[in-house]
């Protein structure tokens, strides 16, 4: 890289519902041989940071930011990590931003329009929308996010294929396409999608996006990133009623839908985690929109990380405890009327 001449470096969004295989595909990212080097920023919804800890190679490049959502109160967590970011030695050849399942892409994508100092060093490549070919056509009807999430891409992975049949893939297809009529759609398994598909393409449409949200490029006043230009002379509508500066939508995750994390100190007992969690998701799967964890299994040297979307539960010994690292179990899920009280209860049912 010339480093006389400042260049700004390609952020790629990566956005989707919760579950829809977002880490999948970031992992990908990180695993292939391609001989650059890539910063991510990470946003996850629950507070005992699982995602963080199952992105591989993550022990260096990845920034975490817990304490939100990104695209509302970590905004300014965000500009500060990019600035950071920037400033380092070397520098990276692109960063990829992993918003939450629960983020509007948005107010995330015009972090690097507004902000100046973030607009001078970086480059919105692409809002890459990873979506559940399975359970979208649920989530398009009782989640707005999951609306704007499709809305916003110019890229959308179209992953699980292997869940659904082929009609039923072309009806997700064309619901896809009345909502997004331009973004590239490519089908995928795992999210292996061929990266030089969705990276380094320049394909975040700026125009596209000002037709389809009016004030992108002007963020309320008394906001991070307001821009004091003509913009601030007329259509102040919008502005005073809704601090993301969207019309359509206040900005709160208000169906419902919240995180419990659960920690626990003692080792557990290998079958009845795995019985209890079957049995959950069977009587609750239908309201449990994600979760995932990471266990430690009495008599077992190997982290057991389970993940699960509804009623569809993978799990499955990964690497070993590292000497020195926090040997406990940690989980989190999402969904809506979710009894913490009683999720509690049957976790710790389970110490071995
Ligand atoms: N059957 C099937 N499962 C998949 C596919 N892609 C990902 N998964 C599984 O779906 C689950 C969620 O994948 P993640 O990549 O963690 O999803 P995510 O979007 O990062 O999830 P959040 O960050 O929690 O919103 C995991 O159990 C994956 O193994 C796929 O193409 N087919």
């Amino acid at each position: 890289m010339d480093t006389a001449t400042p260049t700004r470096t390609p952020v790629t969004v990566l956005t989707g519902y919760l579950g829809a295989g977002k880490t999948t595909l970031l992992n990908r990212i990180l695993s292939e041989d391609h001989g650059k080097r890539y910063a991510v920023i990470v946003n996850e919804f629950g507070e005992v940071g699982i995602d963080n800890d199952l992105i591989v190679g993550a022990d260096e490049e990845v920034f975490e930011m817990n304490n939100g959502c990104v695209c509302c109160t970590v905004r300014g967590d965000l500009i500060r990590v990019l600035s950071g970011l920037m400033k380092r030695k070397g520098g990276f050849d692109a960063i990829i931003v992993e918003t939450t399942g629960l983020a509007d892409p948005g107010p995330v994508a015009q972090t690097f329009f507004v902000d100046d100092d973030v607009r001078a060093r970086t480059r919105l490549d692409s809002v890459t929308t990873v979506v559940d070919a399975r359970h979208i056509t649920l989530r398009l009807a009782d989640s707005r996010e999951a609306v704007e999430q499709i809305a916003f891409a110019d890229q959308i992975v179209l992953n699980k294929t292997d869940l659904v049949t082929e009609a039923e893939l072309v009806e997700v297809e064309a619901r896809i396409r009345r909502l997004n009529p331009l973004a590239a759609i490519h089908r995928a398994q795992r999210s292996n999608v061929p990266l030089e598909a969705i990276l380094g393409r320049n394909s975040f449409d700026l125009d596209r996006i000002t037709t389809l949200e009016p004030d992108f490029l002007n963020p309320p006043h008394g906001e991070a990133g307001h821009v004091h230009d003509d913009h601030c002379d007329h259509d102040h509508h919008g502005h005073d009623h809704d601090h993301h500066g969207h019309d359509h939508h206040d900005h709160v995750h208000d169906d419902g839908i919240k995180g419990v994390s659960l920690t626990l100190e003692k080792p557990l007992d290998g079958i009845k985690i795995t019985r209890w969690l079957n049995d959950l998701l069977q009587a609750k799967g239908p309201d449990i929109l994600r979760a995932k964890g990471i266990l430690d299994v009495k008599g077992e040297d190997r982290r057991l990380v389970f993940q699960a979307v509804h009623m569809i539960l993978e799990g499955d010994y990964q690497r070993d405890w590292k000497a020195g690292e926090t040997r406990n179990s940690r989980m989190v899920f999402i969904g809506r009327d979710l009894d913490e009280a009683a999720l509690k209860a049957g976790f710790e049912g389970c110490v071995a």
